[in-house]
């Protein structure tokens, strides 16, 4: 990750041993052993985190000098977030440092879990501060369940903690996890997702390890896997409970070394990449050793996010449901209309098991195929939701008679949107009544923005 941090400590053998801790992990590490040197440095750029020696001139164990460092990082303008480290286990002196703005204490000899935790908890919290809610733009809704999920992925985004996203089908999993690289510090880096669950088993490690020139028949020459591609970014690794077990012990082994060797290739590539994970399992599922390794499932639930289903954050409804109707009537050139007030009323009451997706292609039905002055709840073709009450406008229209003024294009997304609505956003499920494959689907999901 490209966070800057800084290490001012007199010790220059203590401070050299910090920087070679750390410069695997984070950007830049600098060390600093004369403090006369600070004004100087902080001219060139101010650090992310700094790690601050309270006990900074030798002989004295006061901290006198340490605080007042403190001080001078404290008031520089954007300041940065400072660990303070003291020898002597000394409280007072810890305690008096986070008064004054230290974010957190540590003492020396440091345990080297301890300090990383540190380091990413004061990113974490500096991010946080940057203000939750214009985090992650592109996940919509400000329930209070919306404001925690974005709060929680604004504090996470800038650690290098490998996450884990639950939640059911259509919940917006894919855009939390874009939303973490896009807050990350690998975000100038790609996000590369791939489908585990879609991943045939004989073509696993080629794909995400890569391969070497001639080492099986049709590899014709040297390809890079998905772990190398992403070097620098994030691997979003999509369908997670997916994985037969076998992938699973590869996976495991890969992420447990950091490295991996591409298919007959003699040496091993380390990797570079923080993966993000998702899953629909249900979590009694992803908890059973015969489902999921629970050693590789500890590697990847380091912070586990849960993404709550519409039903539970409700409120967001109307505000989902105007962006979507919007956006469509603008895309298929049809007027702007209300939802009528009945038709809200079904819209709130609704179960949504197929969540946010299920909402959009219910959108654009109602966009495409609505006839009144206003949508009506049938407009929106929502399976189980009811009969049309008095307020609501004509019966759906069938699909045969709308379909003649469709084009090729929009009759493939309307056959996609009603696959996924009828098996509630499962893509598995929605791919074989389409008789195409999961990796196709994903595409068509893609080529039509869905
Ligand atoms: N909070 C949200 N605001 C706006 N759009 C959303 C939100 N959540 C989901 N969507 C939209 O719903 C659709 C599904 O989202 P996404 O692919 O992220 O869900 P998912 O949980 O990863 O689904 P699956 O488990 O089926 O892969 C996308 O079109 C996405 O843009």
């Amino acid at each position: 990750m490209s966070a800057y941090v800084l290490i001012l400590d007199d010790d220059a053998d203590v401070a050299t041993a910090a920087q070679l801790l750390l410069r695997r992990r984070y950007g830049k590490v600098a060390t600093l052993c004369d403090p006369a040197g600070l004004p100087a440095l902080l001219a060139q750029g101010v650090p992310d985190v700094v790690l601050l020696d309270l006990n900074f001139t030798p002989g004295f164990i006061d901290g006198a000098e340490g605080l007042a460092l403190l001080d001078l990082l404290r008031a520089q303008p954007q300041p940065p977030a400072v660990i303070a480290m003291t020898a002597y286990a000394d409280v007072p002196l810890a305690v008096e440092a986070l008064k004054r703005g230290a974010g957190d204490f540590i003492t020396k000899p440091w345990d080297n879990a301890r300090l990383v935790a540190a380091i990413d908890q004061a990113l974490a919290r500096r991010a946080a501060l940057r203000g939750p809610t214009a985090a992650a733009p592109d996940l919509m809704g400000e329930s209070a369940a919306m404001r925690e999920l974005k709060a929680l992925i604004a504090g996470v985004a800038p650690t290098e903690a490998n996450v884990m996203v639950l939640g059911e089908n259509g919940v917006g999993k894919e855009l939390v996890a874009r939303a973490i690289h896009a807050l990350s510090r690998r975000a100038a880096g790609t996000l590369l997702a791939v489908d585990m669950g879609a991943l045939p088993e004989s073509t696993f490690e080629s794909e995400l390890f890569g391969h070497r020139k001639g080492s099986f028949t049709d590899a014709k020459a040297d390809r890079a896997g998905r772990f190398q591609a992403a070097r620098g970014g994030s691997l979003f690794l999509d369908e997670i409970g997916n994985m037969p077990l076998a992938a699973q012990a590869k996976l495991l082994t890969a992420l447990e070394r950091r490295e991996v060797t591409p298919i007959g290739a003699d040496k091993p590539e380390a990797i570079d990449v923080r993966i993000i994970s998702a899953t629909n399992l249900e979590e009694t599922r992803l908890f059973d050793p015969a489902v999921f390794r629970p050693d590789l499932l500890f590697r990847l639930n380091t912070i586990v996010i849960r993404v709550p289903p519409l039903r539970e954050r409700r409120e967001d409804i109307p505000l989902l449901l105007s962006h979507y109707l919007t956006q469509y009537a603008l895309q298929y050139e049809r007027p702007a209309r209300n939802v009528s007030p009945a038709a809200m009323d079904g819209l709130l009451r609704y179960e949504w098991p197929g969540n946010v997706r299920a909402l959009r292609h219910a959108c654009e039905r109602a966009v495409i195929l609505g006839q009144g002055a206003d949508y009506a709840l049938s407009d929106f073709g929502l399976p189980g939701s009811g009969a049309v009450d008095g307020d609501d406008a004509a019966p759906i229209p069938a699909r045969a008679a709308a379909a003649s003024d469709m084009t090729l294009d929009a009759l493939e997304r309307e056959a996609i949107a009603s696959a996924l609505s009828q098996f509630n956003g499962n893509i598995s499920h929605a791919a074989k009544t389409l008789g195409i494959s999961r990796a196709a689907l994903y595409r068509k999901l893609g080529k039509h923005g869905i």
